[in-house]
This record gives structure tokens, C-alpha cells and sequence, in this order.
């Protein structure tokens, strides 16, 4: 996939709005401020879905904000050109999204008390909507087929590297008190109980029904159907027609299209690099 990339530290970024000079400036000179929330992922984990929730308890339910301005510029991506410049003149708290590995991220980030939520999905999903999705992208070196893009993704040759890399890394962190590590299967199976515990990492207090529209407004469908949240703005410019972002939206995709001998050599890789980590982190049921 590093074929039409641009390359910082040894990791691979998609060619369009990423450049080692900007990724160098975001690392060494970009502000993170105590009252900004960072939303960190590894691509194709569930990062659009968390942002739109964020977002919506923010606005106490209210799908407005969320239907009239761009998720990327709601939650501005640091590292990429547009968000970086957005972000540099926000003013107020602000919400900012990465994917950038630990040792990329602005060094002022470990300096302050900023809440960082990293929200993690079970690698076997991120490959296989990482396949579908970059498929259709104009700024990546594009797979030819699965097959070609696990060789890819177990090599960490995917933009923004080694899954297992990134997130070992950003686990580091699990034990600091402005850190809230979620799951996409979590989001799945109870997303009530898990806005909830957004809420009370956050500090923000819904009502009832206010609650019940955030559910009701990042569901799947709505998201789907909410077009500034869905990609379809950038259809044409970044991705073709056939892009999706919002493909299926399910746990444990990666069954319908593993081989037998690729489930295995995953596992093999999976324990190898992750098994001193603590395995109730892991919460998917592979
Ligand atoms: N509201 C929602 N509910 C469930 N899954 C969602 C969702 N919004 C986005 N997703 C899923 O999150 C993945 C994209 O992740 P990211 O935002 O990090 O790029 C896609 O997975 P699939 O390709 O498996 O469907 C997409 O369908
Ligand atoms: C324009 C670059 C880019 C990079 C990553 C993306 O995936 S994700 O939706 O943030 O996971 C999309 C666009």
C-alpha cells in the first residue's frame, strides 16, 4: 500500500494533505490546551462514530450541528494540512481527532491535562474495512484484493502503520486519569451504557431524552443518511463514487472473508505481539 505515500519516522501517511514537514511542526509546536478532548484511533476502528456521539453530547442530542457543519471540521484531524490550520485559530475547548501513533503526537499533549479518549476495534474488522475503504480512495496505493491487503496490513504497511504497533503504544497510557480506552464492539453491543460512560469521563450531564437523541442521531442509518458525516461530500476529489464509509457497521465481519489459514497466522500474530498486555483490553470474542 506505501506506494503513493509520504513517509515520517519510518511510518507511511496517505499522499493528500500529510507531509513530513507539517507532521514534524504538529509534533513539535502544535498546542494542546487542558480543556481540549482528543479522540484517538487507528483508521477504519469506529473514529467517525465516536466524533458524531461526541459531538451530539455536546450538543446535548441535538442533531444540528451535526447535519449543518463537516465532521473533519467538527473534530478537526491535527495532523492533516486542513485540520492543523483550523485548528491553530479555534478558539475555546476544542475537539480534535488523530490518528497518529503515540511517539507522532504533540509533545505538549503529555504536559497537560487534556482528556484523550483512544477507542480501539478488533484488528480483524479494521483490515477488512480498511480493505473495502481504501479500495475506493484516490490517495493511497490501492489493494488488489484481500489477500494482497493482509500480506499488507500484517507487515504494519498500511498507512499509519502496524495496527499492533499503535495500539500497544497508545495502551502505555491506560492508567493516566485523563485517559478513557473504548471499544467499537462495546459501542455495539451497549452504546447507552457506553455514552454514559463518555458522559461522565467528559463531565457532562444529559437528560433522558437528550440522551436518547444522541443514540438516535449516531445510529448507522443516520449517520449513513447525514451527509456531513457520511463522506459524500468528498466523493469525486478523494474517493470514487463507489466509496462508502459507512459499509456494514457490524462485529466480526472479518469471518465472512478470512481463509482458515488466515484466521490462524492472525492469531499466531495477535499473541505474539499483544499477549503480555492485559487480555481483558481485548474485548471482542476474536
Ligand atoms: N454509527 C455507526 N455504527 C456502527 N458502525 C459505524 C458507524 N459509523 C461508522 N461505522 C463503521 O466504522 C467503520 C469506519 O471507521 P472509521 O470511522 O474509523 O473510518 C466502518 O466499518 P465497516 O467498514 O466494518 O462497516 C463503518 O461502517
Ligand atoms: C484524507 C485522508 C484520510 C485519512 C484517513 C481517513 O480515514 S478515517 O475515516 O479517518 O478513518 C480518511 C481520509
Amino acid at each position: 500500500m506505501t506506494g503513493k505515500c509520504v513517509w515520517f519516522e519510518g511510518i507511511p501517511f496517505p499522499s493528500v494533505d500529510y507531509s513530513p514537514e507539517l507532521l514534524r511542526e504538529v509534533q513539535e509546536s502544535f498546542l494542546v490546551k487542558d480543556e481540549d478532548v482528543l479522540l484517538l484511533t487507528f483508521p477504519k476502528s469506529g473514529t467517525n462514530w465516536l466524533i458524531e456521539t461526541v459531538c451530539l453530547i455536546y450538543s446535548k442530542g441535538d442533531p444540528k450541528w451535526v447535519q449543518s457543519e463537516p465532521i473533519w471540521d467538527r473534530s478537526p484531524w491535527v495532523e492533516t494540512k486542513h485540520g492543523y490550520e483550523l485548528l491553530k485559530e479555534k478558539e475555546g475547548p476544542r475537539l480534535i481527532s488523530s490518528h497518529l501513533p503515540v511517539q507522532l503526537f504533540p509533545k505538549s499533549f503529555f504536559k497537560s491535562k487534556a482528556k484523550m479518549i483512544y477507542l480501539i476495534r478488533n484488528p480483524r474488522d479494521v483490515l477488512v474495512s480498511g480493505y473495502f475503504f481504501w479500495r475506493s480512495a484516490k490517495f493511497v496505493k490501492r489493494p488488489q484484493s484481500l489477500e494482497q491487503y493482509f500480506e499488507w496490513f500484517v507487515e504494519g504497511n498500511v498507512v499509519f502503520g502496524s495496527w499492533f504497533d499503535h495500539a500497544r503504544g497508545w495502551m502505555s497510557m491506560r492508567d493516566k486519569e485523563n485517559f478513557l480506552i473504548l471499544s467499537y464492539e462495546e459501542m455495539k453491543w451497549d452504546m447507552r451504557s457506553t455514552v454514559e460512560k463518555i458522559c461522565q469521563f467528559l463531565g457532562k450531564k444529559l437528560e433522558p431524552e437528550e440522551l436518547n437523541s444522541v443514540l438516535k442521531n449516531s445510529s448507522f442509518q443516520a449517520m449513513k443518511e447525514n451527509s456531513m458525516s457520511n463522506y459524500s461530500l468528498l466523493k469525486g476529489q478523494y474517493f470514487e463514487e463507489n466509496g462508502q464509509l459507512l459499509r456494514k457497521g457490524v462485529t466480526g465481519d472479518w469471518r465472512n472473508y478470512f481463509t482458515v489459514a488466515q484466521a490462524e497466522t492472525f492469531d499466531k500474530l495477535f499473541q505474539e505481539k499483544m499477549a503480555d498486555l492485559p487480555q481483558d483490553l481485548f474485548l471482542w470474542k476474536q
